[in-house]
């Protein structure tokens, strides 16, 4: 089943285009990177595959589920609805810093509770269970009760993470996720985003700024330039030479600095040996 489509999206601020037409199919299930350089269009791309933005008018179409979120820039009458299918996870400010981290991840169920009782924050034992069990299933039950503010950078991630699993949301959208985060933390928010895809069947868009991580942990990546598209395949066909010929000098600001042996470091996790493969091609120059 397609969990994300998107059709000729296009979207314009000002006389900038950040997005100038992209197409792409996500179906239920994958765990796909998003890579590219600052300002390629990520974040935007991420926003309206939310329905947080509206995409230009004219063609661009988002479907979440088969179902149309919005076409021509104008929201469908059900996105709202939709929306609480996704998670989202930004790089920071996930959190409300002065609320305890289990309050935090409540707010995951105010999508499918009646206002007031979010309102007065009256959610019931199940919901708290439900909580206590995302923050275990992200590995940090002992921080229940602590402000979020206190927590690291890495944590605070894990505990956004446990909210998009109380939501129940079966889409998972993180927004260059580890990009805060020292290489350790980094690794653990990664692991637990492979770890719930894989287990809880939840599809899942992580912007990353280092191809090595997409390519430890995301079987498909989509590589953006400038708004557009420009390859669209398995990670591990994305060799530094690749990703040279993508992307000219600014490559370099996609990988980790030190090679593959410090990736391994870094990563902890084997990068695959990235050979070509036959016939894989940049999508701009198919
Ligand atoms: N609300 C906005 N108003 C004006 N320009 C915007 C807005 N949002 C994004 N842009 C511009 O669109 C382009 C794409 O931005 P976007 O944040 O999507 O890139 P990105 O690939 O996520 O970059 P980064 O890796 O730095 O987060 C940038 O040039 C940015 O300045």
């Amino acid at each position: 089943m397609t969990a994300i489509s998107v059709r000729h999206l296009s979207k314009t601020f000002g006389r900038f285009q950040a997005l100038k037409g992209v197409n792409l199919e996500i179906r239920q299930g994958e765990m796909v990177a998003l890579i590219g350089a600052s300002g390629s269009g990520k974040s935007t791309l991420i926003r309206h595959l939310a329905g947080l933005e509206r995409a230009d008018s004219g063609q661009s179409v988002v479907e979440i589920f088969g179902e149309r979120m919005q076409a021509s820039g104008r929201l469908a009458p059900g996105a709202r609805r939709m929306r609480r299918e996704i998670g989202v996870v930004f790089q920071q400010f996930n959190l409300v810093s002065r609320l305890p981290v289990l309050t935090n991840v409540l707010l995951g169920v105010l999508g499918r509770i009646p206002s007031w009782r979010g309102t007065l924050g009256l959610f019931n034992p199940e919901e708290k269970a439900l909580a206590r069990s995302a923050l275990a299933r992200v590995g940090i039950p002992n921080v229940v009760w602590q402000r979020a503010s206190t927590l690291s950078g890495g944590q605070q991630q894990r505990a956004a993470i446990a909210r998009t699993l109380v939501q129940q949301a079966r889409i998972l959208l993180a927004d260059e996720p580890i990009a805060s985060l020292d290489p350790a933390s980094a690794r653990r928010v990664m692991d637990v985003l492979s770890d719930i895809n894989a287990k809880e069947g939840i599809t899942a868009v992580v912007s990353l700024h280092q191809v090595e991580y997409a390519r430890a942990y995301c079987p498909r990546t989509i590589a953006m330039r400038a708004g557009q598209v420009v390859y669209d395949g398995p990670s591990t066909a994305l060799t530094d030479d690749f990703l040279k010929d993508l992307y000219g000098l600014e490559a370099e600001d996609l990988t980790l600095p030190g090679g593959d042996e410090a990736a391994e470091v870094a990563i902890a996790r084997p990068i695959p040996s990235s050979k070509p493969q036959a016939g894989l091609t940049p999508v701009a120059a198919v």
